[in-house]
């Protein structure tokens, strides 16, 4: 019978489909994520890029507006030589003071700030004390001086923040009339800070860099959940258009695997005899030549090819006197004997050609064993018991080997009169020609 095989589908490509999708997926997320944080730094930056102008500017304002006038007043002796307030002439000062007034105004209004710092290795004002960290900062800026600013995400206290620094202006000339030696410094400044802190720098030297940290925790939480909503929508179209492949997938492949399984159907019922379940004529046309083709490529001392032709003895009086069914059960039965016989041998094929002719294949055998199969195949068939059927079933038979290059015809032609041979001669016996 037809072994109806389940047809599997290849669900390999689905794996792989996955797999690439999934991998996309996080290729595309961790750089949107990227993305996004860095948009979130660059506009920070961007905000800190307009303070940082205005407090150059005010700088700017103090060192080339103000002080000229109050160092022209000390020059015509208005005002004294050794003046030094803070307040007028200090332009760090007054740009701290500046954005601590700046600082507690966007406080009053509950606005995310920089926390503005300044840090030198040598300051008058102990505030600006730079740490063991900022000094290796300084130094950096001064050993590299087209590094112009850094800025880097710290967590400090759970909290993720957005540190810059950028480095001051090497001292100029003007610098060092307070920075430089304290012999010519203003008296006033050296009443004021004394004469240790803030000296004795280097013209061309960076002698501090500014600072800034901004809180951007929640500006990240925020971006975080746009990155989430973007994420999961990327996932919901990649779902949706994975289902949707997989489905067209699926019904390709079992529309495919029911052609398959209806092409074997064919093939099947196209080559077997329906009543015994033998393979017909049709099947020994596309086997035997196969056979045939094997035997020519071996060496000859080492393989043969031998066919039985088997014809039921006066088979038309079964049907006549027991009748079809009768005749049809006793076809079956010689079938089942037929398909033992080939089992039990190597290389052997059982055909039924029509009616009750039907034949044997088999490779590397000799008279001694196709005498005895014949032998066998008798005793079976006189031995089967079919109610209603009183009648010792006979058979004849022809068998011969299939010579070197011979073509299937002449072969099955050969054996066909063999078989003719034993019915004239008598029935019920088998001639090898
Ligand atoms: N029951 C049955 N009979 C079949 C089938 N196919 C062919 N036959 C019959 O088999 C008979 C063959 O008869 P013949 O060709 O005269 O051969 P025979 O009676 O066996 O005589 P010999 O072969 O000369 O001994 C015919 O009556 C066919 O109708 C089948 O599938 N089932």
């Amino acid at each position: 019978m037809y072994s109806n095989s389940e047809f599997r589908i290849n669900k390999k490509p689905l794996y792989w489909l996955a797999t690439a999708l999934l991998f996309s997926y996080l290729i595309i997320t961790a750089s949107i994520y990227q993305q996004v944080k860095n948009t979130i730094i660059e506009n920070k930056l961007n905000e800190l890029n307009q303070h940082i102008l205005y407090q150059t500017s005010l700088r700017q304002y103090i060192n080339s507006q103000l002080k000229p006038i109050i160092y022209n007043l000390q020059k015509e002796h208005i005002l004294s030589y050794d003046f030094f307030d803070p307040h007028l002439l200090s332009s760090t000062f007054i740009s701290r003071k500046v954005y601590q007034i700046f600082d507690k105004k966007l406080d009053a209004k509950d606005l995310n700030s920089w926390k503005y710092r300044l840090a030198a290795k040598n300051p008058r004002n102990p505030v600006n004390q730079a740490t063991p960290e900022e000094i290796e900062l300084l130094e950096k800026f001064n050993s590299d001086r087209n590094l112009k600013q850094i800025h880097r995400v710290e967590m400090i206290n759970s909290q993720e923040t957005l540190y810059y620094a950028a480095p001051f202006n090497a001292n100029e000339a003007n610098c060092l009339m307070c920075h430089g030696d304290p012999k010519t410094a203003p008296k006033g400044l050296i009443e004021k800070y004394g004469s240790e802190h803030g000296f004795n720098e280097k013209l061309g030297d960076i002698r501090a860099f500014v600072s800034y940290r901004l809180n951007i925790t929640e500006s990240m939480l925020n971006a975080n959940k746009t990155f989430l909503i973007i994420s999961l929508i990327i996932f919901a179209f990649m779902a949706a258009f994975f289902a949707l492949a997989s489905w067209s997938y699926l019904i390709e492949q079992r529309r495919k695997g029911l052609i398959i399984q209806q092409q074997q159907e064919l093939e099947y019922v196209a080559h077997h005899d329906f009543l015994t379940n033998l393979t017909n004529r049709h099947g020994l046309n596309r086997d035997l030549p196969v056979q045939l083709a094997k035997l020519n490529n071996e060496p000859v001392h080492l393989s043969n090819l031998w066919v039985i032709m088997l014809d039921i003895d006066f088979f038309k009086s079964i049907n006549d006197d027991f009748g079809h069914d009768i005749g049809d059960l006793t076809l079956q039965k010689l079938g089942e004997i037929l398909k033992t016989e080939k089992n039990n041998l190597e290389h052997a094929e059982a055909y039924r050609l029509g009616g009750e002719e039907f034949l044997i294949v088999i490779r590397n055998t000799d008279t001694k064993i196709i005498k005895a199969l014949y032998k066998d195949i008798c005793t079976s068939l006189a031995a089967i018991k079919i109610a209603g059927l009183n009648r010792i079933i006979k058979i004849s038979a022809g068998a011969t080997e299939a010579q070197p290059n011979e073509h299937q015809y002449e072969l099955l032609k050969r054996v066909d009169q063999a078989l003719y041979q034993a019915k004239e001669q008598g029935r019920a016996r088998l001639i090898i020609i």
